[in-house]
């Protein structure tokens, strides 16, 4: 699974044509859940794959604007091929206006949830196909480009609530189009959308065991590390701790060292916490205990993606001083994840940078040691399930995700260590309240935001003027679309009057109520 990109497992299967969508990796790891493997292959590319039977191409979405000159184009053996087509998103845009359909920019803008009507009522190929799905349902939508009108080679079988068109057929090409991204786990029935394409459509055979992934996993460490001894970046979260678990069970305890920086910007507590536990998994831990040298580093520092890269490049010098001074060292292991590399555009055909994952974007140039990074090629849930099989505690595996970043990217605009202790507080009575009302396990990460806006209050008849916090809950399954956490207000409420009344310095709390996209889930 690892090596999808190096070595082909299978030499049949679906082409995922990848225009920089930030979901294109998903495409292909939905096909995989389905049963089916699929070769991503630029979307520039002027030839197929050699030695690839491919039974469909699947059109990714993009950042381009098929409105723009510059924009990307289908290369024409997609189409010489024959093989059914299934645009998404900017690939239904690209298909639509290949055969001479119109499409405008910025008329009919829609993020995130949609509800797609389906109209299946003109007898169009693809009829028999969608009436296996439920007529109205909800879809994730990313577009600002849309379908101002068809050419009569295709028919319009679904509209969003507001008219947008969503989905078209060609009328005897077996060439089907959605502007909705059917895989993204917002997308009700977008998986079974997709299997209907590559089973009905393309007539594909499934070929694709989900891969014992533990097994693939070890057996990748034990290639790239090969003698050599690993120098584990941990952090208490799941991805690395599944991942040093891992690494000691490939190499043995004393070829992997777990190093945990404790860089001031943690969550309350978090430091001795994340301690306890990864010495209670066997593993040999260093901590190194930096807060003084991470603020300063930071000092005056506002702009989002300065602060990121400001805390990637220290992370790595902790790293590489440790290994200078601790002889034989080659290899540095992170718990990377694939939505780690897409977001900073570490992978992909011009995916664009949305924001610089610390382990990733924020890497130097040169780096002293091999990376090994064994998830990333794979989502949060699939290390969840991973993490499950090699008997890390649900303690452990189910913890909210935590940024490396950490505070830093939570406390917008300059970092002072008063402002970090604020919102540790205010963090703090928010998850204690879930966990204590049972909610810490109905959102899949939660955590509190300081806002640089000062606002007006009262408080026994003074007037106070403080800092505004934010709290955010998603629902998620792998990080890269996100809902609203459903929180009853009244619990809301409760978190808030706790904060205003035990936080000095806070006196006014919102609820972050934006999915992602548009938003992303952390607000820097
Ligand atoms: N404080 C830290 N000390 C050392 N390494 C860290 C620290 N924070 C993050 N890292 C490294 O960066 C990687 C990416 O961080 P990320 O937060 O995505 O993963 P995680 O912390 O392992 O899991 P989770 O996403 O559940 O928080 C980690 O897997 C780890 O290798
Ligand atoms: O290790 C990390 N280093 C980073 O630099 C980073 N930035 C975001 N995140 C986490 O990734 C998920 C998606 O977050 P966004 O919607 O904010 O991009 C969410 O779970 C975020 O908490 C990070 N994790
Ligand atoms: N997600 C997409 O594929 C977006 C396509 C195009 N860039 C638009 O905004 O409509
Ligand atoms: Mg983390």
């Amino acid at each position: 699974m690892h090596h999808h990109s190096v070595t082909r497992p299978v030499h049949d299967g679906i082409i995922v044509l990848d225009y920089g969508s930030q979901y294109t990796l998903l495409i292909a790891r939905r096909l995989r859940e389905i049963g089916l493997y699929a070769e991503i292959v630029d979307g520039s590319k002027e030839q197929p794959p050699e030695d690839f039977t491919f039974h469909g191409v699947i059109l990714s979405g993009g950042p381009d604007s098929v409105t723009d000159e510059t924009a990307r184009k289908l290369p024409r053996w997609v189409l010489d091929s024959g093989k059914p087509i299934l645009g998404i998103c900017y690939g239904m845009q690209l298909l639509a206006q290949e055969f001479g359909g119109k499409l405008r920019s910025g008329h009919q803008r829609e993020y995130g949830k949609a509800t797609l009507n389906l109209d299946v009522s003109h007898g169009c190929w693809a009829s028999s196909m969608l009436s296996k799905l439920p007529e109205s349902q909800t879809v994730w939508m990313s577009h600002g480009d849309d379908v101002e009108n068809l050419t009569e080679e295709f028919s319009i079988i679904g509209r969003t609530g507001d008219g947008v068109v969503a989905a078209v057929a060609h009328k005897e090409k077996p060439y089907i189009a959605l502007q909705f991204h059917p895989e993204v786990q917002h997308s009700e029935c977008g998986k079974e959308l997709l299997s209907l394409f590559v089973q009905d459509v393309c007539k594909a055979k499934l070929n694709w065991q989900a891969d014992d992934v533990v097994e693939a996993t070890l057996d990748y460490v034990k290639e790239t590390v090969a003698d050599g001894k690993v120098l584990m970046a941990v952090s208490g979260g799941v991805d690395s701790t599944v991942a040093v678990a891992l690494m000691s069970q490939a190499l043995g305890n004393d070829r992997v060292t777990a190093v945990f920086v404790d860089h001031g910007l943690l969550r309350k507590n978090e430091a001795s916490w994340v301690k306890e536990k990864i010495e209670s998994l066997g593993v040999n831990l260093v901590v190194l205990n930096r807060a003084q040298e991470f603020y300063q580093a930071l000092s005056g520092v506002s702009d989002p993606e300065q602060k990121r890269k400001i805390i990637g490049l220290k992370f790595i010098e902790e790293f590489e001083t440790y290994a200078k001074a601790n002889e034989g060292f080659t290899h540095l292991g992170q718990g990377t994840l694939y939505p780690d590399v897409i977001e900073s555009a570490g992978h992909g055909a011009g995916a664009k940078v949305i924001k610089s994952h610390h382990n990733v974007g924020g890497l130097p140039e040169r780096l002293h040691m091999a990376l090994v990074e064994p998830f990333r090629y794979l989502f949060k849930d699939e290390v969840r399930l991973v993490g499950r099989k090699v008997g890390i505690s649900n303690e452990l595996v189910d913890r909210h995700p935590f940024p490396g970043p950490g505070l830093a990217v939570r406390i917008l605009g300059e970092i002072t260590a008063d402002k970090v202790e604020i919102l540790q507080n205010a963090d703090q009575i928010f998850i204690d309240k879930l966990r204590e009302k049972d909610l810490y396990k109905e959102v899949w990460q939660a955590f509190a935001v300081l806002l640089p806006v000062k606002t007006v209050g009262v408080m026994g008849d003074n007037r106070t003027y403080q800092w505004t916090c934010a709290l955010r809950a998603v629902t998620a399954t792998d990080g890269m679309t996100a809902g609203v956490g459903d929180l009853p207000m009244e619990f809301l409420v409760s978190v808030s009057d706790e904060i205003v009344r035990k936080v000095d310095g806070i006196n006014r709390v919102v609820y972050d109520i934006t999915t992602k996209p548009p938003a992303t889930i952390e607000w820097e």
